[in-house]
């Protein structure tokens, strides 16, 4: 199991001389966690998140234990000289991933964000909404270990937004940490394991969201597994609620968008969880674990 990522006493200011944007933060973040940080405009939300992703450095203060990390910025820059494939082709062999398999990979994920149609279309042309979706295919194609989104949702369509929701949900269930900033209170709710909001230039824990889970339908889902079986890590993290209803066996709610990940999760599970049934939820939305 890899260590947390932490952040020890960690401040940022920018100039020698400016005030300070972050002092004193402390912060880890385990494997397999959804965080998500809040704060009002200005208050060093984006800051925090260039730091986590380590594509800047604290004025003061240690980072550590940082995975490999994607980031999705608050803006990115579209005029580049590459098609969006050959782009996140490039970006997939700066992961590591050998030509083909980065090649794959990008074809993949411009499909599932709906934007397999622009894949050879030059950057500097793609709409905004298109760009972003470069953007977040970009930070998804190396199965990072730390996932950062600085309001990624905004400029996606309704579609490739629900994209998103169970790329998060899938990088959580394999043991990924992801951390994000978006301004609505609904995006992931229920979901994130912690929050925090900025202010005062420090870090406050929050408590876990009232917000009703991530709107739209749930499914349940009733599952068996081993007698002595525990819920798979992954499970739990992207069901709403788990309900013990007899020895191994579960009845998980999970918003409809997360149910793939969740039946994966179960299916490839060592040994594998049985599921018995599929149906719709009309409950009112909870969270219980
Ligand atoms: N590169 C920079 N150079 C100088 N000042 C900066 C820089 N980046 C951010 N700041 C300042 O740091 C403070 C925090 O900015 P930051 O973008 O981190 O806040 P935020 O909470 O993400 O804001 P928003 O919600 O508006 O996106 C602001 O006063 C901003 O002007």
């Amino acid at each position: 199991m890899r260590p947390d990522l932490c952040l020890r006493e960690v401040g940022r200011r920018y100039g020698l001389r400016g005030p300070w944007v972050l002092r004193g933060v402390d912060l880890a973040v385990a494997p397999g966690r959804l965080v998500r940080i809040e704060g009002a405009n200005g208050s060093g939300k984006s800051t925090l998140l260039r730091l986590l992703a380590g594509i800047d450095a604290p004025s003061e203060g240690r980072v550590t234990g940082r995975p490999r990390t994607a980031y999705v910025p608050e803006r990115f820059p579209p005029a580049l000289p590459f098609t969006a494939a050959g782009y996140l082709t490039h970006l997939g062999t700066v992961h590591g991933l050998s030509r083909a398999t980065a090649a794959r990979a990008a074809g993949e994920w411009l499909e599932r964000l709906g934007a397999a149609a622009y894949a050879e279309t030059p950057m500097a042309r793609l709409s905004k909404g298109s760009s972003q979706k470069v953007a977040v295919a970009q930070a998804l194609l190396g199965e990072p270990g730390l996932l950062v989104l600085d309001e990624a949702w905004t400029g996606l369509d309704t579609a490739a937004r629900a994209e998103l929701e169970r790329a998060v949900a899938e990088r959580t269930a394999a043991g990924g940490s992801v951390v994000f900033v978006d301004h609505d209170p609904r995006r992931l709710a229920g979901l994130p394991d912690e929050r925090y909001a900025v202010r005062d230039t420090g870090l406050v824990r929050q408590e876990p969201s009232t917000a009703p889970i991530a709107s739209g339908p749930h499914l349940l889902v009733e599952t068996l597994g081993p007698p002595d079986g525990r819920l798979p890590e992954g499970v739990r993290r992207t069901a709403a609620s788990a309900e013990e209803t007899g020895p191994g066996r579960y009845r998980l709610r999970v918003p409809a968008p997360h149910s793939d990940v969740l039946l994966r999760t179960l299916l490839t599970a060592r040994p594998p969880w049985h599921v018995v049934s599929v149906t719709p939820s009309t409950m009112a939305p909870e969270r219980q674990q």
